[in-house]
This record gives C-alpha cells, sequence and structure tokens, in this order.
C-alpha cells in the first residue's frame, strides 16, 4: 500500500511550493473517517483513497485535487459531511468531493438507461470541474486493479465492459493515455481472458529477439541523428495488448500481420527538429506514402501531437515511427493534466480550455435527447473520434469525425448552411450529398434560399451537431402542420356541441383545460390533437363537464358570471390620421376609455391598442409606434381584470358579484384562489365602460362584509 509520505514526495518533486498541509490534513481526516472499514482485499479502507491520491500525483495534478482524491468518498461511505469537507478543506475541495459524489448515485430502471444516465453525470460534471473527472478516472483505475478480489465473474465482466464503454475512452478523449491504456488492458484480461492470455503469450514469445532488434534498430537511428548533428533520444514501445487485439479484429489480421507492435519514438527538444528527424529518417529508409501522419501540423482533438511515419526498415520489415518534442511527449501520456498547473490556485489555461470546448459543445447537444439508445449512439460518436481533416474554400481546417458527409460540414460552418444544403462540390467537382469525406478535401457547399433539410439526411449524417439540428428542423415542421390541423378538428368538434371556440381559446377555462391535460401552453394542446395524441373530443368534453359543474353552483352567481358579453369588432378608439383601420386591444394589458393608450402597427394585422404603461408599449419598436385615441361616443365596454384580496367566509363570491352587477358590471370570468392562512384573492374580469366605471365598482366593492384589497391588475 502506497504511503501518504511517498504521495507527500511526489507532490514536492513536482512542485515545490505545492501546499503540501492540505494534503496531509485531508489524509488524517480521511483515516478517521474510514477507521473500521476494510476493503474486498481485506486491507483497511484507507488504502483506496490513498492509492486514488498516488494516481493523481503521478498525474501531476494539484494539492487540492490530491486531498479531494483522499476525501473522494467520504461523504458517500462515512458520516462527513459536505459541510464539514467544506469548514475544513475550503469550498473547492467540498464541491469536487460532491462533484465526485453526485456521480455514483444513478437511478434508471434498464442497464441502457443507467449508462446513459451516468455518461450524462460525466459531462454535466466535466463541464463544471474537469478534476471531478480526473478523480473518477483514478479511482475507477484503482478498482480495476482491484477487481481481482470480487468473487463473481460476471461482476468482473459487468465492471469491465462499463470501463471500456465508459472510462476508457473518456481517459482518451482527455488525452490520459497511460490510463486509458491500463483500463484497457486491464478490462480486456477480465472481458476475454484466453484471448488475452494468447495475445501476451505472442507478445512476450521470442522476448529476447525482439528486445535484440529494438536495440539494433534504436541504434541504427540514433547513430544517423548523431551524424546529422540532431540531438534526440530513441525508445522502442510495445503496442498494448487490446490495441492489437482491436487492430487485428478491425482489420481482419493475424497478430503475425500487425506489423507496428514495436513502433519507434524519436524525442527532441524543438518542433522543427521533428521535421528534420522525419527527413533524416526518410533518407535512411524508405518510407511508405499513405503512412503519413502530421499530427503537429493538426493535433487530435486531445491534444496528441506526434508525427507518424511508416518506413520500409533495415530487413525489409515496415517500421512505424513517432517523432515528436518532450514537450509533445508528455502531453501525449497525460492529455489535460499535464496542462493543468499544480501550483495553487493556478487554472486551467485559456488555450486549453478552448480544446476542450468539445465538452461543452457534447453538454449541450445532448440536453434534449431523452432516448438512451440514441442518446449512447451520438456519444458513441464524439467518445470515439475518428477523424478526417477537411479544408473549406478559403482554406481553413475542419475536422469532422471518419464517415462524414457534405451535409455534415455544411452544419459544421453554421445551421442555417445545413438547413439550406442543396449540394456539395469536393475538390472542385459536384459530388452526392452523402459522399463520405476524406482527409484534404476541400469542401464548397451550395445553398439556396428555400430549401429544407430532408429526412433522409438522417440516414448517412455522422454528426451529433447535424443530426440534432435536422431532427430540430422536422420537429418544428412537424409541429406546425399539427397545430393547424388540430385546430381545425377542434373547430370543428366545439361547432357540433355549440361551442364557440375562438372566444373559449382565450378564456381562462381554456387556461385550465390545459393545465388539466398537463400541457403548458395552447399550441402544445393544439399539436397534440393534430399527432392524435388526444382527440378533440376530450378537449370538448372538459368544456362541457366544467360548465354542468358550474351549474350546480350559487344561482344568482352562474346567471352573473354566465352573461358572457359578446363583444362586436371594436371600435372606440381612433387613430390619429387614419380612417379606416382595423383595430384589436392588447390582450395584456386591457385599455379602457381613460387609460392613457399608444398603438403599434403590426405586420398585416392593423393596429393594437396597449395601456402606455404596460411593458409591451415600453419596450416596442418606435418606428411603429402610432398616436391614438378614444372616441368620446362609444357606447362599448371593455374587459378589465380585477383582484379582489378578502377573508374567506360562506357566500362571499355571492356578495361580490350581486355588488359588482349593481353597479352596472356584467362579469365576464371568475375565479378564486384559496391561500393557507384562510384568505382568498377572487379575480374577475368585467366588462366596464371606462375607468370612472371601474373606479366606481372598486370602490363599491371595497364596502362589502371583510374585503381587505381591491386591485386592477394586468392579465
Ligand atoms: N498518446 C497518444 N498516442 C496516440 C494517440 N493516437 C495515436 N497514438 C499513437 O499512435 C499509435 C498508432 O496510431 P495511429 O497512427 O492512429 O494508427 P493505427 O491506429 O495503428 O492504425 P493504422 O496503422 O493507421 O491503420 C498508437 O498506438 P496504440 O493506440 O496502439 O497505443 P500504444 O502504442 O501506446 O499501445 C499510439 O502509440 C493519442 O491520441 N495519444
Amino acid at each position: 500500500m502506497i504511503r501518504i509520505n511517498d504521495i507527500i514526495d511526489k507532490v514536492f518533486d513536482n512542485n515545490p511550493e505545492a501546499d503540501l498541509d492540505i494534503i496531509d490534513r485531508a489524509y488524517i481526516y480521511s483515516a478517521r473517517v474510514h477507521d473500521g472499514q476494510v476493503r474486498l482485499s481485506g486491507e483497511p479502507y484507507l488504502s483506496h483513497p490513498l492509492e486514488v491520491a498516488g494516481i493523481l500525483a503521478d498525474m501531476r495534478l494539484d494539492p487540492v485535487s490530491i486531498a479531494a482524491g483522499l476525501l473522494h468518498d467520504v461523504i458517500e461511505d462515512t458520516h462527513a459531511t459536505r459541510e464539514q469537507i467544506e469548514d475544513m478543506f475550503g469550498p473547492e475541495v467540498a464541491h469536487i468531493v460532491s462533484g465526485v459524489t453526485k456521480l455514483s448515485k444513478v437511478h434508471a430502471n434498464s442497464a441502457q438507461a443507467r449508462q446513459a444516465e451516468s455518461i450524462r453525470k460525466m459531462l454535466l460534471a466535466m463541464a463544471d470541474d474537469i478534476r471531478v473527472i480526473l478523480i473518477k478516472l483514478a479511482d475507477r483505475l484503482h478498482n480495476m486493479r482491484t477487481l481481482g478480489f470480487h468473487k463473481k465473474e460476471e461482476k468482473k465482466k459487468k465492471i469491465s465492459q462499463e470501463t471500456l464503454d465508459i472510462y476508457a475512452p473518456l481517459a482518451s478523449r482527455l488525452g490520459i493515455y497511460w490510463i486509458k491504456k491500463e483500463l484497457e488492458d486491464t478490462s480486456f484480461m477480465y472481458m476475454y481472458p484466453d484471448e488475452y492470455s494468447r495475445i501476451k503469450g505472442l507478445v512476450s514469445k521470442d522476448k529476447e529477439e525482439r528486445e535484440n532488434y529494438i536495440d539494433t534498430v534504436r541504434g541504427m537511428i540514433k547513430a544517423e541523428m548523431e551524424k546529422a548533428g540532431l540531438p534526440c533520444e530513441v525508445k522502442g514501445r510495445y503496442k498494448h495488448f487490446f490495441s492489437i487485439r482491436q487492430k487485428m479484429l478491425s482489420q481482419n489480421l493475424s497478430f503475425e500481420e500487425v506489423y507496428d507492435i514495436i513502433a519507434f519514438r524519436i524525442i527532441t527538444d524543438t518542433k522543427s527538429r521533428c521535421y528534420e528527424a522525419l527527413g533524416i529518417l526518410h533518407a535512411l529508409w524508405k518510407p511508405i506514402d499513405i503512412k503519413f501522419k502530421d499530427y503537429i501540423g493538426r493535433p487530435k482533438p486531445n491534444m496528441y501531437q506526434s508525427l507518424h511515419t511508416t518506413v520500409i526498415g533495415p530487413y525489409g520489415e515496415r517500421v512505424e515511427i513517432q517523432i515528436r518534442t518532450l514537450e509533445m511527449d508528455n502531453v501525449a501520456e497525460s492529455g489535460i493534466a499535464a496542462h493543468w498547473g499544480y501550483k495553487e490556485g493556478k487554472r486551467i489555461d485559456e488555450n486549453v480550455s478552448k480544446k476542450f470546448a468539445w465538452i461543452q459543445n457534447l453538454v449541450e447537444n445532448q440536453a434534449n435527447i431523452n432516448d438512451p439508445d440514441e442518446f449512447l449512439e451520438s456519444v458513441r460518436i464524439d467518445l470515439f473520434p475518428d477523424e478526417v481533416y477537411v479544408f473549406t474554400p478559403h482554406g481553413e481546417i475542419k475536422s469532422l469525425n471518419k464517415g462524414s458527409t457534405p451535409v455534415d460540414f455544411a452544419y459544421m460552418i453554421h445551421t442555417e448552411v445545413g438547413n439550406q444544403c442543396v449540394g456539395a462540390k469536393v475538390n472542385g467537382r459536384m459530388v452526392p450529398l452523402k459522399y463520405e469525406l476524406n482527409t484534404g478535401d476541400i469542401v464548397e457547399i451550395i445553398t439556396a434560399n428555400n430549401h429544407h433539410p430532408s429526412k433522409d439526411w438522417l440516414s448517412f449524417v455522422k454528426t451529433v451537431k447535424a443530426k440534432s439540428r435536422i431532427k430540430q428542423w422536422i420537429k418544428i415542421q412537424e409541429k406546425e402542420r399539427s397545430i393547424s390541423l388540430g385546430r381545425e378538428l377542434c373547430e370543428k368538434a366545439f361547432r357540433k356541441a355549440k361551442l364557440n371556440y375562438n372566444a373559449l381559446v382565450k378564456s381562462e377555462e381554456m387556461d385550465q383545460v390545459i393545465a388539466d391535460f398537463g400541457f403548458k401552453s395552447l399550441e402544445d394542446l393544439i399539436a397534440n390533437v393534430g399527432y392524435g395524441k388526444i382527440t378533440p373530443l376530450q378537449v370538448v368534453r372538459k368544456f362541457e363537464r366544467k360548465s354542468e359543474l358550474e351549474e350546480t353552483k350559487d344561482s344568482i352567481f352562474n346567471k352573473l358570471v354566465n352573461k358572457v358579453i359578446k363583444k362586436k369588432n371594436r371600435a372606440g378608439v381612433t387613430v390619429k390620421g387614419i380612417d379606416d383601420v382595423l383595430v384589436r386591444f392588447g390582450k395584456c394589458c386591457q385599455p379602457v376609455p381613460g387609460d392613457a393608450i399608444t398603438g403599434y402597427i403590426t405586420q398585416g394585422q392593423g393596429v393594437t391598442v396597449h395601456r402606455v404603461s404596460c411593458v409591451n408599449a415600453l419596450t416596442m419598436n418606435p418606428e411603429r409606434q402610432i398616436d391614438i385615441e378614444w372616441n368620446q361616443q362609444s357606447e362599448e365596454t371593455y374587459p378589465v381584470k380585477i383582484q379582489i384580496h378578502s377573508y374567506d367566509r360562506v357566500g362571499l363570491l355571492a356578495d361580490l358579484a350581486s355588488n359588482i352587477s349593481k353597479n352596472g358590471a356584467n362579469i365576464l370570468n371568475v375565479h378564486s384562489e384559496i391561500r393557507e392562512d384562510k384568505t382568498v384573492d377572487s379575480f374577475f374580469t368585467l366588462a366596464v365602460k371606462d375607468t370612472d366605471h371601474l373606479k366606481k365598482v372598486l370602490t363599491a366593492i371595497k364596502k362589502v362584509k371583510l374585503i381587505a384589497k381591491v386591485k386592477r391588475v394586468d392579465v
């Protein structure tokens, strides 16, 4: 078991100025709260947080991350609370520890949904503080190292599969290659023990011969570099087992045919020397053209940089050689962690944040995908990137998933370019929209203003962005179609039931009906009628039931309430300088004569009247504003909403209704909300002649028994 002093030494070696005290304190606290707990291995539980902290120190992370690693499961597994952690170690450590704790709580029915949920949580946690995921990776790595202590084979396989599905790709995407490799190889060993042993056996077979080969080739490369005065270190590396297996499966190769089981790495000091070394190598051994990859010019999204070349080696064999600087080599192993400041308080730098902006994108693009299968599929594409690099006609480089098409490219440029894409030229030639792009292609998208995405595109696009934007467009179209169909169906059904559809859609009963069905808006309700999810008759029945209920209420009140005024097209307002213009009233502020008003010229729908104090009037475009005034001779009445706050008592509504009626105002609508403190707010929509009439009604209501407050309110 690693000791705390070993961890502290590692941190000190990385950064002699690090705050070691927080690590010490976290260790003491963790030891205290985990006291008495044991792991399946029989070791004290403390060994786990210590090993996790050791892995984090190997990743050269900052003391805050290491302290959080020591405490990573105290909230979940002991009596410790987030507040205690915050008091003792500060908000940063507490935030990270509680982030790790949240990740371990996944509630879902199916295995698929569980996986989707845990990936979604990880993405969110990464977008919040990437250190949460680094700790989770270290935690998983140690759990994999000790997986052998689990008794059940099934359990070991399940955990290994999850590691291959989620944790290894995440480590790869974050560029922490050493963790990715270890996770893959350990999972491989538990998942397919026979195959693992076979490959392991084949790699170690003829070990001595292989080591001799490595020494010889390394010596040759080194000598050639020295001759050219190029300082460098040359290493031989064995491909990891899981990667060998993947290559054999994906390219249908036998073990002997995987030529890069041994490869060489040249580490030099500057970027230009990397290219120089490449030239020297190619002069020594003939390169295989198609196997050259310049990840220095085009780094991978996980920041990996290196030149890869394959040459015909000294014995006529293929030799893969990777060339990079020392700094690139560090990043190749540690990825994002290599860029993580391990000095106190130093945050991840902006450049690195930009490189990892894909995390944010992933979170945003997937926020609306609810189906676990679809979610996993889309994340899989993003987590197992196999990029192609293509160019815009202006020479800008874009990286896309392998298999991407011009439509993916178009959506990557801009959603509108995608939506209006009609054709594409690749390297100057027209290609079908489902053409698979290759690295180096120059792609030009042809758009047409009124063109729209097609459902068929979903069958070939590869990127999450293109998929989600096309689906979004289809959804909007379907919704629009459903709304107009739904409206038509409802109108017919209402007519048949002798209900006035146009009046009722604007009523408060409709708000209630919408809520009864569990929808948020009238549009949603109508669209669902159009989709066929509810029938128009179900909507009609709600209204019929409502009027039946109403009839059982107090009869005086009922008669008054049901005297709904059928209003004629509103006059009563003159628009200055224009005679014959359609005038409508803002539903938002319900102006009545006497109110200061203003007009808003709408597109094709005449002028809308608002009170000058209405928020909509305050924010309207001044160019569309027009002066209007009340017509003095108008005989019209106007709806206005009032709120009456009072104590709840028997007969209150009847008293109010008769008082309002006595004062010459008709009641168009009423509803009450009873509060816990035995008071009630009654909302009446009245038809009044003007503000004076309204004032008279309000004053009269104040005289009704036990009324606390009366006021006019906006709708
Ligand atoms: N650190 C790091 N190394 C990378 C990355 N991508 C590629 N490499 C290195 O490059 C090797 C080969 O990758 P590629 O050139 O992409 O080609 P291949 O996948 O072999 O297919 P191809 O031969 O082109 O058909 C990898 O081997 P293995 O994956 O077997 O790994 P390791 O060597 O560490 O066990 C790594 O050594 C990366 O993102 N990070």
